[in-house]
């Protein structure tokens, strides 16, 4: 699959200004890139002494701090009680505002690449009991049916090749290692815990192999 980017504009959000960037795939499918502090380099006619300059730019500039965010419209948009992505968006978006560096990388793939229609069918197995993995796979779905191969070209076009990636999930790190951007750091995310998910958080850390604190605290680890 081939990426494309498409077209960027400001976008004032309560979380401070970003640029919004639209990248689109063959198949007309869209993905978004939120970014702070990260200018686009035109490499198509530039001079010599400006490409000078983008490394320069590049040099001085801090390690980014990016989060890889899988569409969650229940969480995102809907406050769900069901899940953390809605906090967790929220605080990804604080803290990349704080460090002025950064971006989130939203991913148009609904319910671990599900997509929404099959989401909810697995809400509905979880509600008579059955947890986030199984419902799944009872549906004759993957767990996790996700990619990240829109990532590279997505941080490319804003000449990122390292980053602080905020996650729980080891998965993201190792694919991102494996296809050549370094992950100089992970930033753990635990926010938006509260009865209602603790049981889907449980399942991700013990059935899933997320890295949360067993007791959920919420202490942040976005400070630096
Ligand atoms: N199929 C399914 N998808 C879910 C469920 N709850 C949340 N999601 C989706 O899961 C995705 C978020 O993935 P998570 O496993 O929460 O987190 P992650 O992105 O793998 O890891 P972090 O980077 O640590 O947040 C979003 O696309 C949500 O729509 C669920 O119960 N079933
Ligand atoms: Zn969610």
């Amino acid at each position: 699959m081939s990426y494309q980017f498409i077209t960027s504009a400001k976008l004032p959000t309560r979380h401070g200004e970003f640029d919004i960037h639209i990248f689109e795939n063959d198949e007309g499918q869209e993905h978004v890139m939120l970014t702070v502090g990260l200018p686009v380099f035109d490499q198509t006619d530039i001079a010599d002494s400006s490409l000078n300059q983008k490394d320069d730019a590049l040099s001085e500039r801090p390690i980014p701090l990016i989060r890889i965010h899988s569409e969650c419209l229940t969480g995102d948009a809907f406050s769900s009680l069901k899940c953390d992505c809605g906090p967790q968006l929220n605080t990804a978006m604080d803290a990349i505002q704080k460090t002025g560096c950064g971006a989130i990388l939203y991913l148009r793939q609904e319910g671990r690449g599900i997509g929404l229609t099959n989401k909810i069918r697995a809400y509905a197995l979880q509600d008579q009991g059955h947890d986030t993995l199984d419902a799944n796979l009872m549906l004759g779905l993957p767990a996790d049916a996700r990619i990240y191969d829109m990532c590279g070209p997505m941080l490319a076009h804003v000449g990122v090749n390292a980053v602080r990636l905020i996650t729980n999930n080891p998965s993201k790190v190792a694919y991102l290692t494996e296809h050549g951007i370094d992950v100089i750091e992970r930033v753990p995310l635990v926010v938006g815990v509260n009865d209602m998910n603790a049981e889907y958080l449980a399942t991700k850390r013990d059935r899933m192999g997320h890295l949360l604190d067993t007791d959920f605290n919420t202490t942040l680890h976005l400070n630096k």
